[in-house]
């Protein structure tokens, strides 16, 4: 029997057990493999005892549809980075790779797929290079990672930001108002792109085109004198002003080392209050709503694709790859060239322009 340990890694998002489903069902049309899984992303080898789950087609009967992931994920600690806690109760990192390594050996694991988004996939190439056989999928809602066209859970990030300004659009309109509303995405600008250019907002703000509030302002007090009277803002969590800083903070949470960002909604109301802008505004933070909940229908298709591909990619002993979208394909490239160069917002791009061809003003 051979077999093949799945781990979710970093922040969840709608499409992960799509993922999975699609790892098992294609295993089981081998005779001799098991899937397994390690709960909460590679800890639950790390563990004593260790927390691994069978995947057979039981397990996974119809989880496509369902958010979250089955297996639980982390995007504290880690093989390279475990935290131990020290005599004067401060915490140190610890590397446990090689150990880890010896335990997967232990218990027959013959590849490992990883799902994760940058941050698990920069761990999926420091394992392969320690030799460990590893294939990466490429998830997050940010869709930062390159050498793919798009990463699932952007779709439904995209879709829920986009609902989240339809909303916002008819009380903004009722009163008078801006409402500001602030997606994540890291230091990617995708989310807020698209769901401004879905939901036709006036103003979007993203990380890649550092704005210039005097260009914001201008905007907004145009929507106001032309009689329209309210108006649509949709600003990226890393989005910053001209030499500015992004909004964010370092988290005391043990293991955490990425900066928590959130609150430039806030930042922005206040400076635009500052800069004597008299309408009323209102903000609103999207937050974890962008990750909860069902995958709509294209992450579901893209990540079965994703997870079909990466067993056979197993079969194929194809290790050190990462699965990409590259339309119409799905294909393998080298994790290296998905981790090497972010996939940020062009600030040229294809669909910047549109949205500058429909009045949308990114404060530049
Ligand atoms: N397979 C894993 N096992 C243990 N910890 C992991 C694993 N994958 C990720 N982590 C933890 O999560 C961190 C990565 O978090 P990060 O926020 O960068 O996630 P990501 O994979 O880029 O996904 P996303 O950006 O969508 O949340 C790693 O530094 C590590 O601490
Ligand atoms: O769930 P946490 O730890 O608050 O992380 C939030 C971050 O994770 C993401 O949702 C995915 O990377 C980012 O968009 C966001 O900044
Ligand atoms: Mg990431």
């Amino acid at each position: 029997m051979k077999r093949v340990l799945v781990a979710t890694g970093g922040g969840d998002c709608p499409g992960l057990n799509a993922v999975i489903r699609g790892i098992v069902k294609r295993a089981a049309q081998e005779q001799d493999w098991e899937v397994i899984g390690s709960i909460q992303s590679f800890d639950g080898i790390l563990r004593e005892p260790t927390e691994i789950r069978v995947l057979d087609e039981r397990a996974v009967a119809g989880i496509h549809v369902q958010g979250g992931t089955l297996i639980g994920t982390t995007n504290k600690g880690g093989p390279f980075a475990w935290p131990v806690k020290n005599s004067d109760g401060t915490w140190s990192a610890v590397d446990r790779s090689d150990e880890m390594i010896r335990k997967l050996q232990y218990l027959g694991v013959d590849a490992v797929i990883s799902i994760g988004g940058d941050g698990s996939q920069e761990i999926s190439q420091r394992l392969y290079e320690k030799g460990l056989n590893v294939i990466g999928v490429p998830k997050t809602i940010d869709n930062d990672l390159s050498a793919t066209d798009f990463t699932f859970g952007f779709q439904t990030a995209v879709q829920i930001a986009t609902d989240a300004v339809d909303k916002l659009v008819t009380t903004a309109a009722s009163h008078n108002r801006v409402l500001i509303l602030e997606v994540m995405g890291r230091n990617a600008g995708w989310i807020a792109l698209h769901a401004a250019v879905a939901g036709g907002a006036d103003v979007c703000l993203i990380p890649e085109i550092p704005y210039n509030l005097d260009k914001v302002l201008e905007r907004l007090n145009g929507r106001f004198s032309k009689g329209k009277g309210f108006a649509i803002v949709v600003i990226a969590e890393g989005a910053k002003p001209v030499g500015g800083d992004i909004t964010s903070e370092k988290s005391d949470e043990v293991g955490y080392a990425n900066l928590r960002m959130g609150g430039v909604a806030s930042k922005l109301m206040k400076d635009l209050k500052m800069a004597g802008f008299e309408a009323d505004m209102r903000e609103t933070v999207l937050g974890h709503l962008q990750r909860g909940g069902i995958p709509n229908a294209y992450d579901r298709v893209l990540a079965t694709q994703f997870g079909v591909k990466a067993f056979e990619m197993v079969l194929e002993e194809n290790f050190g790859t990462m699965v990409a979208y590259r339309h119409p394909d799905i294909i393998s490239v080298p994790l290296i060239e998905a981790i090497n160069r972010p996939n940020f917002v062009e600030p040229t791009c294809s669909l910047v322009v549109t949205a500058k061809g429909v009045g949308i003003s990114f404060g530049d």
